[in-house]
C-alpha cells in the first residue's frame, strides 16, 4: 500500500507547537555547528598575528563566545532529545490507540484469516518504528539539510574552485546512496514480516503450551521457532550488510574529500590563492560534512523502518469492517426474544461451498430450543449469525420481527448472551471477570449472579474469594468452574436471548449437574438456543431442531423424534453424548 504522507502528517496536528519548537532548536543546533569552524579560522588568524597586543584579549573573547554557543547548543539539544522523543512517543500512542480501536471493530471473519502474533507485531514493533520516524525524521532531515547547505555555502564562499572539486564527489555519493538504500529498504520490509512471523510463532506455541507439553511437542515447536528466528536473522543480515556498506562508503567519501582538500588546498596556498586560516576553516567544514551524512543515513534507516511500519498500519486501518451499523440503524429496545431465520444461506469466504442452505426456523420468545446434529453441520455457525458475528450470505434473520442488519450492532449484541463451548476468561480476578457482563453492576449484583450460576460457593472457597486472580484464561480454575463463571457473567448481563454452546469435553458428573442446573436457571424467561451435546439437555428442551448437511431435517420433542425413528433417533443410538 502506498505511503500516505497526509495521514502520517495528520498525527502531528495535536503537537504542532512542539514540532515547531523542535525544528527551531534543530536550526539553532545546526547554526552553531557551522559557527565553530569559522571561530577556529578566526582563532588561527589571530594566533598567526601573535605579536599583536590585541591577540590575547581577542582569544579570550572568542573562547567566551564559544562557551556561550556551547551552552545554547546543549540547551537546544536537550529540548530536541526530550520533547522531540516525547512527541514521537505521543504520536506512537495515538496511532496505537486508533489501531487497537479499529482492530476491536473488525469482524470474526477478519480474525479467521489473520494470525494474532502478526497483528500484535503491528501494534507494538511497527508502531515503535513509526514513532521513531515521527520524532527523528523531520528533525534529522532539517538539521542535515541545513548543515549540508550551510557547509557548502561556507566552502563556496572560501574557495569556489576547491569546492567545485568537492562537488565532483556528489553524483557518486548520490548513486551510492540510492543503490544501498534500495537494498536496505527491501531488507527492512522483509525483516518486519519476519519478526511478525516470530511473534506469531511465540503466540501460537504459548497459547497452546498445554497441548505442546502433553504431546511432548517441544522439539517440533523449537524447530519451527528456530526456522522463523533464522529467517529473521537472514533478513537483518541483509539489512545490516547494506547499512554497513552505505555508512562506511560515506566515511570513505568524506576522507577522500579531506585528502583532496589537503593536497589541492596546500597547492592553492602555495600559489597564494588561499590563506592558512581559510584552509583550517575549510578542513573543519569538510569534517562537519560527516554529520549531515550520518543523519542522512539515519533518516534512510528510519524511513525504511518507519515507512514500512506505517504502511502496515495503513493496511490494517484500511480494512473496512464489513459488519457495521446500516445508515439510520434502529436501537433494539424492549426485546421479547422472537428469533426467525428466513431462507438463510451462509458461506464462509474461505470455503467453496455454503455451510447453511435454506434455513427456515422460528423460535418464539421464551422458548428453549436444543440444536443437535453431527459435528460440522453448522450448528455453531447458525448461532453465530444471530449476533451478526458473521453476515448471512442471503435470506433474512429477524429478532422480534426486525431484520438484524437494520438495528445497531451494540443494541443487538446487548440483548444476546453467548456462553461459548470454549470458555474465554480474562486474566484478572473473579470479580472482574463476572463484571464483564455488566461493568456498572454492584458487588451485590455480582454475588447474586454468581449464586444463580451456582458459582458463589466455589468462589468463596478460593483463597481471596471474588478477589482471587484466576490466571491467564482462567487456568487456575476447573472446566466446570470456568463454565459457571461464564454463566454468571451472562446472568449479570441478563439478556432476553441466550445462545449456549454446551461443552463437549467431559465434566465430572457433579460439575455437569451443576452446570446443567445453572443453565436451567439461566434459560428461564429467555429465548434459549442450546447447541446440545447431552441427553439431559435435549430432554429438557421444549423443541429439538435436528440439523444435517442439507439443513434442518426434523423438529419436535425428544419423544416425538424418537418415535419418528429419523436422524435424531439414529444420533441417539450412537450414544448419549450427541
Ligand atoms: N471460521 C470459519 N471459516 C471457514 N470455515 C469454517 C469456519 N468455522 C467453521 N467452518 C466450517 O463450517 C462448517 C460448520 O462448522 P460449525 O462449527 O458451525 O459446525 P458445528 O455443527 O457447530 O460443529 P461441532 O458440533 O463440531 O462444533 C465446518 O465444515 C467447518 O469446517
Amino acid at each position: 500500500m502506498k505511503f500516505s504522507l497526509r495521514l502520517f502528517l495528520s498525527y502531528y496536528r495535536p503537537y504542532r507547537r512542539t514540532l515547531i519548537l523542535d525544528l527551531l532548536c534543530a536550526l539553532v543546533v545546526a547554526g552553531i555547528t557551522l559557527i565553530y569552524p569559522l571561530c577556529a579560522g578566526y582563532v588561527t588568524r589571530t594566533v598567526l598575528h601573535g605579536s599583536s597586543p590585541e591577540a590575547l584579549p581577542e582569544l579570550m573573547r572568542v573562547g567566551a563566545f564559544m562557551l556561550v554557543l556551547l551552552a545554547v547548543q546543549i540547551a537546544a539539544n536537550t529540548y530536541v532529545d526530550y520533547q522531540g522523543h516525547m512527541m514521537g512517543t505521543y504520536i506512537e500512542r495515538d496511532m496505537r490507540r486508533d489501531l487497537f480501536a479499529h482492530l476491536q471493530r473488525l469482524p470474526f471473519g477478519f480474525y479467521d484469516s489473520h494470525r494474532t502474533g502478526q497483528l500484535m507485531s503491528r501494534v507494538t514493533n511497527d508502531l515503535y518504528d513509526v514513532g521513531e520516524l515521527a520524532h527523528h525524521g523531520p528533525e534529522d532531515l532539517f538539521i542535515a539539510l541545513l548543515l549540508f547547505g550551510g557547509v557548502f555555502g561556507v566552502l563556496l564562499n572560501l574557495n569556489p574552485r576547491l569546492t567545485l572539486l568537492l562537488f565532483c564527489f556528489l553524483p557518486f555519493m548520490a548513486a551510492y546512496t540510492v543503490f544501498f538504500n534500495m537494498r536496505l529498504n527491501r531488507a527492512m520490509l522483509q525483516s518486519r514480516r519476519r519478526i511478525g512471523d516470530v511473534n506469531a510463532q511465540v503466540e501460537d506455541t504459548l497459547a497452546g503450551i498445554r497441548v505442546v507439553q502433553s504431546f511432548t511437542g517441544e522439539g517440533t515447536e523449537q524447530r519451527r521457532f528456530d526456522a522463523e528466528n533464522g529467517r529473521f536473522v537472514d533478513s537483518r543480515r541483509a539489512g545490516y550488510h547494506a547499512e554497513a556498506y552505505f555508512y562506511q562508503g560515506m566515511v570513505a567519501f568524506t576522507q577522500l574529500m579531506t585528502v583532496a582538500v589537503l593536497v589541492f588546498g596546500g597547492l592553492t596556498i602555495l600559489r597564494g590563492q588561499l590563506r592558512l586560516d581559510e584552509l583550517v576553516t575549510y578542513l573543519l567544514c569538510v569534517g562537519i560534512l560527516m554529520e549531515p551524512i550520518r543523519r542522512f543515513v539515519n533518516i534512510a534507516r528510519l524511513l525504511q523502518e518507519g515507512v514500512t511500519g506505517f504502511q502496515r498500519f495503513q493496511e490494517l486501518m484500511a480494512v473496512q469492517p464489513d459488519i457495521t451499523d446500516a445508515p439510520g440503524a434502529l436501537e433494539l429496545k424492549g426485546v421479547r426474544g422472537d428469533v426467525e431465520f428466513r431462507q438463510v444461506r451462509f458461506q464462509y469466504p474461505s470455503s467453496p461451498v455454503p455451510v447453511l442452505r435454506n434455513i427456515n426456523l422460528t423460535i418464539a420468545a421464551g422458548e428453549f430450543v436444543a440444536l443437535v446434529g453431527a459435528s460440522g453441520v453448522g450448528k455453531s455457525t447458525l448461532c453465530a449469525l444471530i449476533p451478526r458475528f458473521y453476515e448471512v450470505t442471503s435470506g433474512q434473520l429477524l429478532v422480534d420481527g426486525v431484520p438484524v442488519d437494520e438495528v445497531t450492532l451494540t443494541s443487538l449484541r446487548r440483548n444476546i448472551g453467548v456462553v461459548q463451548q470454549d470458555v474465554y476468561l480474562f486474566s484478572g480476578t473473579v470479580l472482574e471477570n463476572i463484571l464483564y457482563g455488566r461493568p456498572d453492576a454492584s458487588t451485590g449484583e455480582v454475588i447474586e449472579a454468581a449464586r444463580q450460576a451456582g458459582a458463589h460457593d466455589f468462589i468463596m472457597a478460593l483463597p481471596q474469594g471474588y478477589g482471587t486472580d484466576i490466571g491467564q484464561r482462567g487456568v487456575k480454575l476447573s472446566g466446570g468452574q470456568k463454565q459457571r463463571l461464564s454463566i454468571a457473567r451472562v446472568f449479570l448481563k441478563d439478556p432476553p436471548i441466550l445462545i449456549f454452546d454446551e461443552a463437549t469435553s467431559a465434566l465430572d458428573n457433579d460439575s455437569e449437574r451443576l452446570v446443567q442446573q445453572s443453565l436451567e436457571r439461566l434459560a428461564q424467561r429467555r429465548t434459549t438456543l442450546v447447541i446440545a451435546h447431552r441427553l439431559s439437555t435435549v430432554r429438557n428442551a421444549g423443541r429439538i431442531v435436528v440439523m444435517t448437511e442439507d439443513g434442518i431435517s426434523e423438529q419436535g420433542t425428544h419423544d416425538e423424534l424418537m418415535r419418528r425413528g429419523g436422524v435424531y433417533a439414529e444420533l441417539q443410538a450412537v450414544g448419549a453424548r450427541l
